[in-house]
């Protein structure tokens, strides 16, 4: 898959784009502050509805301006689709497939799947759960539908479920109203439980042979995914929700007291670890950097076992901070893929020297084609 065409139109700092892209290498090179990760944020926002950055869709609105626009042209195999997305100050997101408009984000079935790599990245790994989770969600619902559009009902209803809890109204009641809940609850989250469990033993089988090769066989990479609905021992949806309905029983009182909800899949999080020690607390700059790389790569072998093709790889600024084996190691996977690359100088440009690409130069929301 790739992206054949990119426009902007009063996106942060773009006040009108229109480029034609690479099927295999773009590189953007720009000093700081010259839009380079906003031209990314547009493309990942095409394939997955909503930006990296912020939940706030209207935040990517020009400052001076009331609207902005980012249509994409994707091309999946014999299929082309085109996305269209537009954000106004005073108005829902709409987003179109091919001049089709869609109820709601999470309908949203792109064709696109991307990949993304940046020194923000290394949150997954010394940021608290709450990075951890958005990374499993955003991954799996690129790939599985179903899985975002559960996260959606979840947040839903564990949202009403927290209004309930710190409701005024007398505890009989609260406890009465709340079985409904927690019955949806259970359900739900046992499905996203599951989904998330199967993804993290995927990804830590393929992100171990990675790092294996990057680290010379030195370090051992492993992921685990931890729930605090306790379903180790379990292997049935069905009684994984029974077990997780009884735990939430059994914690109300301490989710009345404190007005939310203490079990499941929203404080669930994902271990570590390198040589089976914690890498949250002890890998060093440079082993993160490797283990973010060894995750990412192996997303990408899980989205073209999925989809049958390879992802979009987009690497903002990832380059100057990984050393030599490991860029090599890196630009080899680029082979089979379209990937999006941004760099502040042009010394990549040297390394990068024998591949197909197409050199852009950003300056202040202005592309030139090299
Ligand atoms: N809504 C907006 N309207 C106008 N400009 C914006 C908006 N949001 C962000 N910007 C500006 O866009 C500029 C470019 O940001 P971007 O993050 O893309 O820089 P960059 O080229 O990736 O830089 P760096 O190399 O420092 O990471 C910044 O100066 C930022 O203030």
């Amino acid at each position: 898959m790739n992206i054949e065409n990119i426009r902007l139109i009063n996106f942060r700092n773009y006040k009108s784009l229109d480029i034609d892209l690479n099927r295999n290498m773009n590189i953007f090179i720009g000093k700081n502050a010259q839009g380079k990760t906003n031209l990314l944020e547009s493309i990942y926002m095409c394939a997955t509805g909503r930006s990296f950055r912020t939940n706030r869709d209207k935040e990517i609105i020009n400052f001076n301006k009331n609207q902005a626009y980012i249509g994409a042209k994707i091309r999946t195999g014999n299929l082309q689709k085109f996305i269209e997305i537009k954000v106004d100050k005073n108005k829902q997101k709409r987003i179109r497939v091919n001049k089709v408009e869609l109820n709601n984000f999470r309908e949203l079935n792109s064709g696109l799947n991307v990949v993304m790599f940046s020194p923000d990245d290394l949150k997954l790994i010394k940021g608290g759960p709450i990075e951890r989770r958005n990374f499993l969600d955003m991954s799996i619902s690129q790939i599985k539908p179903i899985y975002k559009h559960n996260v959606g009902r979840y947040n839903k209803v564990l949202y009403q479920r927290n209004n309930l809890l710190k409701s005024k109204k007398s505890r009989d009641e609260i406890l009465n109203l709340l079985d409904i809940f927690d019955v949806q609850l259970a359900k739900i989250g046992t499905q996203i439980i599951l989904y998330r469990q199967q993804f993290i033993e995927k990804l830590s089988k393929l992100a171990e042979k990675i790092h294996n090769k990057l680290t010379l066989d030195k370090e051992d990479l492993n992921l685990e995914y931890i729930s605090n609905v306790d379903y180790k021992s379990i292997k049935d949806k069905i009684n994984l929700e029974k077990r997780y309905l009884s735990q939430l029983k059994k914690t109300v009182n301490r989710d009345l007291a404190i007005g939310t909800t203490e079990i499941g899949p929203h404080r669930d999080d994902i271990l570590v670890n390198i040589n089976n020690i914690d890498a949250r607390s002890f890998a060093s700059q440079g082993q993160q950097r490797t283990i973010v790389l060894s995750i990412k790569l192996a997303e990408v072998e899980i989205i073209k076992e999925d989809r049958g093709l390879y992802p979009v790889l987009l690497l903002d600024d990832v380059f100057s901070e990984l050393d030599e084996e490991r860029r090599k190691y890196l630009t080899m996977s680029f082979n089979n893929m379209q990937t999006i690359i941004t760099s502040t100088d042009s010394l990549l440009l040297e390394e990068l020297s024998l591949l197909d690409k197409s050199i852009f130069y950003i300056e202040n929301g202005n592309v030139i084609k090299q």
